[in-house]
């Protein structure tokens, strides 16, 4: 008997034929549907129990059967305990190092002795299906599951005993499920290889869990005489399904990312799009000679439709099929199957095979190894095309690649936030730049409250806006809103987030992209507050502000308005504008209408308004036309109730005429002067009367510079500009009197000034000037009444005493000498009483000139009483110097006087004092010399008298 297995087509019709395998200990490890029939047990109540259940008379197999075929009449028992004879075929099969016998069973008498080789390597079949890493069913004409393996029952989720009894239809979801028996009966008619498709299709099948999962499935026929089987494998696309889903996820994300959709990414979704699904699973038996020629005893037929190498070809020599592999994956491939023989372990690898068209396409080898009794080694496998997964995969790391580089380097800022514990697992540097980070590190394992103003804009808190955010990306795939952000400065800025749902490596996951939006924000809350400012102003705006139309109705108006006119607001609703305007005012409207449309405004007019109660109120009018959004022309006015601004005006033109009256009727000149910023001086008013104390016109006045300092005295130039210093310089006011320059009417000036700061840093001054030579004049005399004698013109009693203080002054700071001389007429009396007053009037004059006739300009003469006079004479050389001086004055009073037409002759008595000798005090001074002139008087008189000789 030979270990390699025929070929499913080479297998002879063998219906009632059971197949049990049992090993080493004689436990029943496998047990087909035909055995299930034979004996009546379900499979798995008897997979594991002892073989002597099924064959109760013992009998032995020698473990080193090898590739003997042995063949025994024995007597097996059904479950119902009936026994029948059978005739077994018992092979030995090696699977890695487990060694198995299958027992090939038919019952007698209807066993032919040509069966006997029918199934005898059925068992090895079975057993290169289990080590396939697909699930693979054979199913008979009708759909009855045949035969399957572990990978078929771990990917339904059946138990093997349920899925031995069932129809291959009850793995489809509908409409395949309603549709397959129909489907199967057309395939069975038309005989094809391969019955859907040439390299299968894409469906789906339900486990029995119910869940719907997406396969691939290549189904072929096995044309058994008098029996069509088909052969399914099947490919589990769920992990491809999810990677293509993740493809597409993130091509719907790069589209929402990048608004300008590169020709790249169109590329990369193409291809994703164009990949087409070619899934052949061939089945093999690969020996490995000592000699090194590798020959395929055994391999299935789908061979030829994708690599176009007929098995027969290969059958003795691989080497056509072997130089299908991709010559840089050769030597891999053939080391990788040296190793697993050597191992005893299952070869697996992902290897590329080149198609007939020269393209090379990945599948996956998977194959047990066994050493034969030559010496060679054949791998019993199953090849599968995972081209699909590869380039999926590849373009899924392009794609990935492509799609970090846009998300790193995009200015649009995004992020990456894990949903289940909130925390940011990704963000692009824009990102970190807006957060008000500088490193990605500082972002990343922050949460959305770390980055967020405590609140949002309707005040809910953020940690609970951005729960319900979450929640609805999660729902609605994406959530487009506003959040006020905070940075780590405090600044708040605002950002339109569209935060998007997506699945990273099974795990919930969001993505936020941000847009600022700060800049439209402010913009939006300053319109809303300007626009709230025009709200307060138009209510409560003192002016009435006023919208018509064209037609003259009143579409908006505010509360001042409604005061103005006194209407109410509904009457207002329903009167017109003419209904307000007094018909003598018609003209002048139209004017104004006109104004409007042709320059967009009308200028500032005032008319008065009919009230509700008839009465004129007088208005002042400012317009402005506008276009509303449908085109139409309304007017915007603006009123102004003007009654008491009428009132006030005219009281304030009487006042203005009433001052201008005052300034130009009162005798003093007024004036207005400013001191320039750059030191300019210039008068800007003057008064009628200044003009005429200055004798300036006003011109002369206003165009010329320091005009008043050119009418005023040389002399007294000097104390002017220093008042005008003070005035510039500090909060003095102007203040000054003097002389006008000679030739002026007016002699003396009083003008004083106030002076008044402006902002602009100039110094205005409102000043007044008049004429105070009267005064002046009035003041002297004055001062003459009261310091000088009015009979004889010479210093009186008053001035005497100031001039004596001033001498003793001087003297004493000299340190010389006073004499103080104290002269009395004698028998002056009598010459009154003989002449007549008139002539001792006359006398006294005549007296006073002689006496000043004879003292130097620095001695003073007195007249102090009616004869008396008291000469002040200051350092003399010489005390004989007086007595001189004396004798002089008394020999020059002994002169004859003629006076009224008489002679007369007095004479004088004289005391002396002397500072600072005889005292220093000046009524002392003046006392001791009266005191010795009245000592002359009484020894004799006409002489005179020294104090210090009394
Ligand atoms: N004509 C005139 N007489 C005056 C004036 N003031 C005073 N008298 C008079 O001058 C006189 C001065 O008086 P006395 O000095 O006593 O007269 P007397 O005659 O000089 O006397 P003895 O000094 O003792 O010599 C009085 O009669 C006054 O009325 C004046 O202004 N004019």
């Amino acid at each position: 008997m030979s270990s390699v297995p025929p070929r499913f087509s080479e297998r002879q019709p063998s219906v009632s034929a059971a197949l049990i395998a049992f090993d080493q200990s004689n436990l029943v490890v496998a047990f087909d549907t035909a055995a299930t029939r034979l004996f009546g047990y379900q499979r798995d109540e008897i997979i594991n129990q002892p073989l002597t259940k099924l064959i109760p008379f013992p009998f032995s197999v020698d473990p080193n059967l090898g590739a003997e075929e042995l063949a025994l009449n024995i007597v097996a028992q059904a479950k119902s305990g009936a026994q029948f004879q059978a005739c077994a075929e018992i092979n030995q099969v090696k699977i890695g190092r487990q060694t198995l016998f299958v027992a090939s069973i038919t019952a007698l008498p209807s066993v032919q002795k040509n069966e006997g080789t029918i199934d005898r390597n059925a068992a090895v079949t079975d057993a290169i299906l289990e080590t396939a890493v697909n699930p693979i069913i054979t199913i008979d004409e009708k759909g009855f599951i045949q035969t399957f393996n572990s990978a078929a029952v771990h990917f339904f989720g059946y138990e093997r005993a349920e899925l031995s009894h069932m129809n291959v239809r009850e793995l489809m979801p509908e409409p395949y499920r309603s549709n397959h028996d129909q489907y199967m009966a057309r395939y069975h008619q038309e005989q094809t290889s391969r019955v859907i498709g040439s390299s299968g299709v894409e469906l789906t099948a339900q486990r029995k869990d119910g869940s719907i999962v997406p396969i691939h499935l290549s189904v072929g026929s096995l044309n058994i005489p008098g029996q069509t089987m088909y052969v399914g494998i099947i490919v589990d696309l769920t992990e491809r399904k999810a990677i293509e889903r993740e493809l597409r996820q993130h091509r719907d994300e790069l589209a929402v990312m990048v608004t300008k959709a590169t020709s790249d990414m169109q590329a990369i979704i193409n291809r994703t799009n164009t990949i087409h699904s070619r899934l052949p699973g061939l089945v093999f038996v690969y020996k490995h000679r000592l000699n090194a020629v590798g020959c395929f005893p055994y391999v299935s037929g789908t061979i030829f439709d994708i690599f176009r190498v007929h098995p027969d070809v290969i059958k003795n020599d691989a080497s056509s099929a072997l130089s299908l592999i991709y010559r840089p994956d050769q030597e891999e491939v053939f080391s990788s199957m040296d190793a697993a023989a050597r191992n005893h372990t299952n070869w697996r690898k992902e290897f590329r095979i080149v198609l007939p068209d020269g393209h090379p396409i990945w599948v996956y080898g998977d194959a047990v190894p066994q050493l034969e009794e030559d010496g060679s080694t054949s791998y019993y496998g199953y090849i599968g095309n995972i081209n699909k997964r590869k380039i999926l995969e590849k373009d899924l790391q392009e794609s990935e690649s492509f799609n970090k580089t846009l998300f790193h380097k995009s200015y649009v800022p995004m992020l990456v936030i894990d949903h289940a514990t909130s925390e940011f697992v990704e963000c692009n540097l824009a990102a970190v730049k807006i957060y008000g980070y500088t490193t990605r590190e500082e972002v990343i394992g922050k949460c959305v409250m770390d980055i967020s103003s405590p609140t949002q804009y309707d005040g809910t808190p953020s940690a609970d806006s951005a729960k319900r955010h979450n929640r609805n990306a999660l729902q609605k795939e994406i959530d487009i809103f506003e959040w006020r952000h905070q940075r780590p400065n405090g600044e708040i800025w605002d950002a339109k987030v569209h935060l998007m749902r997506f699945q990273h490596q099974g795990k919930k996951m969001l993505q936020a992209t941000l847009e600022d939006i700060t800049e439209r924000k402010r913009a939006e809350s300053a319109l809303r507050a300007s626009e709230e400012k025009l709200r307060n102003l138009f209510e409560l705006s003192p002016l009435g502000i006023v919208l018509t139309d064209m037609d003259g109705d009143y579409l908006e108006f505010n509360k001042a308005f409604q005061e103005i006119c006194g209407y109410s607001e509904e009457e207002l609703r329903l009167i017109k504008y003419w209904d307000l305007t007094p018909s003598k005012y018609q003209s002048e409207e139209s004017a104004r209408l006109n104004e409007l449309l042709l320059t967009g405004r009308y200028s500032s007019y005032e008319k008065e308004y009919r009230r509700k109660d008839g009465t004129l109120v007088p208005v002042n009018l400012n317009g402005m036309l506008v276009t509303a959004a449908n085109d139409q022309k309304l007017t915007w006015s603006i009123v102004e109730d003007i009654t008491e601004k009428k009132h006030i005006g005219a009281a304030l033109q009487q006042a203005i005429t009433d001052l201008n009256n005052l300034i130009s009727y009162i005798p003093v000149g007024v004036f207005k002067h400013r001191f320039s910023v750059d030191g300019k001086r210039f008068l800007e008013f003057v008064s009628p009367r200044w003009c005429e104390l200055f004798e300036l016109s006003k011109e002369q006045a206003y165009q010329e510079q320091d005009v008043m300092l050119k009418q005023i005295h040389p002399d007294d130039v000097e104390s002017f500009l220093a008042q005008i210093n003070k005035l510039s310089q500090s909060k003095a006011s102007f203040y000054w009197e003097g002389r006008m320059r000679p030739g002026l009417q007016a002699r003396w000036m009083h003008i004083e000034a106030y002076r008044h700061v402006l902002d602009s840093g100039e110094i205005l001054s409102n000043g007044i000037a008049y004429d105070i030579t009267q005064s002046k004049e009035h003041e002297a005399q004055l001062n003459r009444l009261a310091n000088y004698d009015s009979l004889t013109g010479m210093p009186n009693r008053k001035l005497l005493m100031d001039r004596l203080q001033h001498a003793i002054s001087q003297a004493k700071r000299n340190k010389t000498s006073i004499a103080v001389i104290f002269l009395d007429l004698d028998g002056f009396k009598p010459v009154n009483d003989t002449y007549g007053h008139e002539t001792g009037d006359k006398l006294l004059i005549e007296i006073a000139k002689r006496l000043s006739t004879n003292l130097r300009e620095c001695d003073t003469v007195a007249r102090i009483g009616g004869d008396e006079f008291v000469l002040l004479i200051p350092q003399l050389e010489h005390p004989d110097h007086y007595e001189l001086a004396l004798q002089r004055i008394l020999n020059s009073i002994n002169q004859p006087v003629h006076a009224g037409g008489q002679t007369v002759t007095v004479s004088a008595s004289i005391g002396l004092s002397q500072y600072p000798s005889d005292a220093t005090d000046p009524d002392i001074l003046l006392r001791l010399a009266d005191q010795s002139m009245y000592y002359a008087k009484q020894n004799g008189k006409n002489k005179y008298k020294f104090y210090s000789a009394v």
